[in-house]
This record gives C-alpha cells, structure tokens and sequence, in this order.
C-alpha cells in the first residue's frame, strides 16, 4: 500500500575524500548516519537506507528499526540518485525526505520547515542554507521516480540537472550550521573535534 510519507537515508557512497565510511564517523559517540535516521524518524511512517555492498553488514550489525538495502543492480554506485531511486523502488510513497549521512548537525527542524511546502505542489522541496543549494537534505514527491530513472539510464547523475526538469520549491533556511557536510578529515577535525 502507498505510504504518505517515507524516509530515505543514501548510505552508498565511497567516502574517498574521508578515507574511511563517514556513516560511521561520530559526533558525542553517536555514528553520523543515526543522527539523520533520528532528523526524519518521528515524521515518516518508515525509513529506507541505501548502502552499498561492502558496508551492509556493517549497517546489519547495528540492528536498525530501518529497511536496509543496497542500490539497484542496474545502478549500484551511481551518486545520490541511484540510492533516491532504489529507496523509491522498495517503498511507494507520495513524499520522500531524504538525508545523507555526512551531516551530523541535522535537526528535525530542517524538515519541519520544509513540510508546509507541499501545498504549493512542488516535485521537490529544497533548502538553500548560506546561499548555498542542499540537494541532498530535501523532500521528493514520489513522482519524481520516473524522471529519475531515465537520468540514470542516460548516467546523467546530477541532481541540479534533475531540478531544471521539475518543479522546485527554493527555501532559504537561516542556520546553516546544521547543514555543515563533513567529506574529509580535515572538516571533521574543524567542526568535530
Ligand atoms: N545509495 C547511495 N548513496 C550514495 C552514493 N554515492 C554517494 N552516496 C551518499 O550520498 C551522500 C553524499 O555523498 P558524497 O559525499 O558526495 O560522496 P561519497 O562517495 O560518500 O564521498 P567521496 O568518495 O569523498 O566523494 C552520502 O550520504 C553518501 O553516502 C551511491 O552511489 N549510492
């Protein structure tokens, strides 16, 4: 049956520029990928989190109230999209939220902001946090899944593209601190430690 609202949490990536998996970093002993599951957990009736093969068990050993899966065969590894379209794929919902896990200062206020968008009937929901676009912390309509899909199979992988084929709500969010993306060492030892 359709789900209202459901939440996706991208786990694939190779975190070269970290050196090892980010989703496992922590901030107060608390991995990193928890704190997006708990951003969305109250305001979505479940949570897709894509992986990828070499960090499933990994994720099967933490015993998460979650559905864990790993990116379509068809495109395993692509970026962000590919894990977007496999969670879209495992669970039909009309509203995605959607977190990666390179973003330990996410709050449930984020998307608490977002949310009241869909009235205006967008495909898609995102922030813009100290001028800066934040594809990757936003809200899907479910029917975006077609559109996705016929990017990856032409390997367009960038969700910029994406957006100038859909209806995007834009919205300006103050504290961008909660939005900080840590990709390398060197980040986390700026924010972190
Ligand atoms: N499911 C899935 N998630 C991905 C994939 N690539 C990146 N992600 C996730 O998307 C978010 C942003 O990823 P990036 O930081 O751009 O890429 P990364 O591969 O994790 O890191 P780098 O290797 O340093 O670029 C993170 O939460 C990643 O785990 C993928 O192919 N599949």
């Amino acid at each position: 049956m359709k789900k209202e609202m459901v939440g996706i949490v991208l786990a694939g990536g190779q975190s070269r520029r970290f050196g090892s998996p980010k989703a496992f970093a922590e901030r107060n002993g608390i991995p990193f990928y928890f704190y997006s599951i708990q951003a969305m957990d109250d305001l979505v009736e479940s949570i897709v989190l894509v992986t990828n093969e070499s960090l499933f068990k990994q994720f099967r050993n933490e015993k998460l109230s979650v559905e864990l899966t790993t990116d379509h065969q068809d495109f395993a590894g692509l970026g962000p999209l590919a894990g977007i379209y496999t969670a879209m794929e495992k669970v039909e919902a009309e509203w995605y939220l959607i977190a990666p896990v390179d973003v330990p200062f996410i709050e449930k206020r984020i998307f608490s902001l977002l949310l009241p968008y869909r009235s205006n009937n967008p495909d898609v929901i995102a922030p813009i946090a100290g001028d800066r676009l934040q594809p990757l912390l936003s809200i899907f309509r479910g029917t975006m899944k077609d559109k996705i899909k016929e990017q990856l199979l032409r390997k367009e992988l960038s969700i910029k593209q994406l957006f100038d084929k859909c209806t995007v709500s834009y919205v300006e969010m103050k504290d961008d601190l909660l939005f900080t993306n840590i990709n390398s060492l060197e980040e986390y030892n700026c924010f972190l430690e």
